[in-house]
Order: C-alpha cells, then sequence, then structure tokens
C-alpha cells in the first residue's frame, strides 16, 4: 500500500446532498477525511450515514456535491478514485456458490493481482477465523461471516481508503478485537478506515477523529476526545442527540 501525501485529504465531502423521493436524506454534508488514520462517523438511526459511505464508494450517484479520494474525483477521475477503495457495504451481492478462498481468488483475477494476494488472502482467512470452514460455500455463512468475508474482499488488493459500514454488527466479540486489530495496522501502514458505528466504545479506542451526524448533516466533527468534551463518546452523543425519557408503558404493570 502506498502512503498518502499528507497534505491531500484521503476522502473530501463537499455540499453532498441526497434525496429520496421527499426525504431528504443527506443536506449539504462537508467533511475532510485526513489520511493515516481512523476516522469514525457516528449517529442515529436514518441520520445519513449508510448512505454518504454510499456516495463516498461511488455506489449511488448523489443529487448534488462532490466527493474527492486522495484527489481523484469520482465523478470525473472515477477510475482512480475507485483504485485507492476498499469497501465493505451491505446488501453487496457475492458469488454464493463459491468458498472463500474461491471468492478472493476471484476477486484477486478481476482486478488482475500478482500472486502476492494469496499470502494476504491466507493471512486475513486466519485473522477473521474462516480458514476454519474451507469448504463452507457464501450461501451457507452466517450473517458475521459475510461480514468477515466482505473485510477480506476489501482489503485484497491493498486499498489506501477502507470504507466499512457497521464493521462490527453481527460479529462476536473475539472478532471484533481481531478487526479491530487489522483496522488499527491499516491506519498504522499510512491507510485511512472511514467507518461508521454505533459502538462508541470502539471509535473512542481506535478512531483519531470523529463526526457525528443527525438528520443528514454534521452536528460536531473534530478529534474524538475533543467531540467527547470531558465526558465518554456516549455521553455527548446522547446529549448532542437528544434523548428523552421513555414514558412509562402502562400495559407492563
Ligand atoms: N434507497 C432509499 N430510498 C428511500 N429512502 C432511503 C433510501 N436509503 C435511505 N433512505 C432514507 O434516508 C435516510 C437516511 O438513511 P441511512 O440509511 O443513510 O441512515 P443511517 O444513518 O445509515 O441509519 P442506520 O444507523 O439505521 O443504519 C432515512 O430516512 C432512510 O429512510
Amino acid at each position: 500500500m502506498q502512503v498518502f501525501d499528507s497534505t491531500i485529504p484521503a476522502v473530501e465531502v463537499t455540499d453532498l446532498t441526497q434525496r429520496f423521493g421527499t426525504v431528504l436524506a443527506v443536506d449539504r454534508l462537508s467533511l475532510s477525511i485526513p489520511p493515516g488514520m481512523c476516522y469514525g462517523i457516528v449517529g442515529p438511526n436514518g441520520a445519513g450515514k449508510t448512505t454518504t459511505l454510499t456516495a463516498m464508494c461511488g455506489l449511488r450517484e448523489p443529487t448534488s456535491g462532490a466527493i474527492r479520494i486522495a484527489g481523484h474525483d469520482l465523478r470525473t477521475d472515477r477510475v482512480n478514485a475507485l483504485a485507492q477503495l476498499g469497501i465493505m457495504m451491505d446488501g453487496l451481492s457475492l458469488p454464493e456458490r463459491l468458498t472463500a478462498t474461491e471468492v478472493l481468488r476471484y476477486s484477486a483475477g478481476l482486478r488482475g493481482l500478482d500472486d502476492s494476494w494469496r499470502a494476504r488472502a491466507d493471512d486475513l482467512l486466519e485473522i477473521l477465523g474462516l480458514d476454519a470452514a474451507p469448504r463452507t460455500l457464501i450461501v451457507e455463512y452466517s450473517t458475521g461471516m459475510r461480514k468477515k468475508i466482505n473485510l477480506a474482499l476489501a482489503m485484497l488488493h491493498r486499498p489506501r481508503v477502507l470504507i466499512l459500514d457497521e464493521p462490527f454488527e453481527a460479529i462476536d466479540p473475539v472478532s471484533a478485537r481481531s478487526i479491530e486489530q487489522v483496522l488499527t495496522q491499516h491506519a498504522a501502514a499510512g491507510g485511512t478506515v472511514v467507518m461508521s458505528s454505533h459502538i462508541m466504545d470502539f471509535v473512542e479506542r481506535n478512531c483519531r477523529r470523529v463526526a457525528v451526524v443527525a438528520g443528514g448533516r454534521v452536528l460536531v466533527e473534530g478529534p474524538v476526545d475533543e467531540v467527547a468534551a470531558g465526558g465518554t463518546l456516549n455521553e455527548r452523543f446522547v446529549e448532542l442527540v437528544g434523548a428523552d425519557p421513555v414514558r412509562p408503558l402502562k400495559w407492563l404493570t
């Protein structure tokens, strides 16, 4: 993996807007994500996180706004922009009748990777615990196993920028620890991880910066300890997003 020019943002989002009919999912959202770090995007359900990450991955043309990946504009310089990316998003289809190794080989072939992909595939399968079921077909995978093979696919070509939507959802604690270590190694080697998460603990522990989004806008952005403002990120999140006490449910008594 080549190390970034540290003066160019790994991902730059400018005035991103996404409408779905009458729903304004993302509302003139701007972010500048520096290279060489793990960057968290947090927000309540429906905040616009997945929609923003989908646009960053080039999977949906936004209503308006611009996205640059390592300086390459996703609209006008799409091939070079996408070449920087490894992505893990729910809902992307996989070749269901292949094993994990076969899927990785297939991906390596499509990308025209040299033979070094094999060693990386072995490492990833081992670290993610997928080597324990070498003959299992993707169609037989659990939700967590799908997440893991998607992460392996995202990393196989050693991209500079990983964009991960909820990487820890449906992942057991031991596997989560392994994934955490893989992601911190990626950042320590000069790569960038952009991830959405509801797990504040992980974001606090591993991300250098965080954006809190709600209603398709950035409420606050900055170094995690500054955003947490002397408390925990979880406390700050609830304070920013607002949580009304749940009224007593009479039918429970
Ligand atoms: N394909 C779509 N068509 C219509 N509306 C959509 C579509 N995708 C997202 N939305 C709407 O856009 C808004 C933002 O959704 P999004 O999935 O980006 O939120 P999120 O922050 O990722 O939420 P969560 O934490 O629940 O995953 C929501 O109101 C959602 O209903």
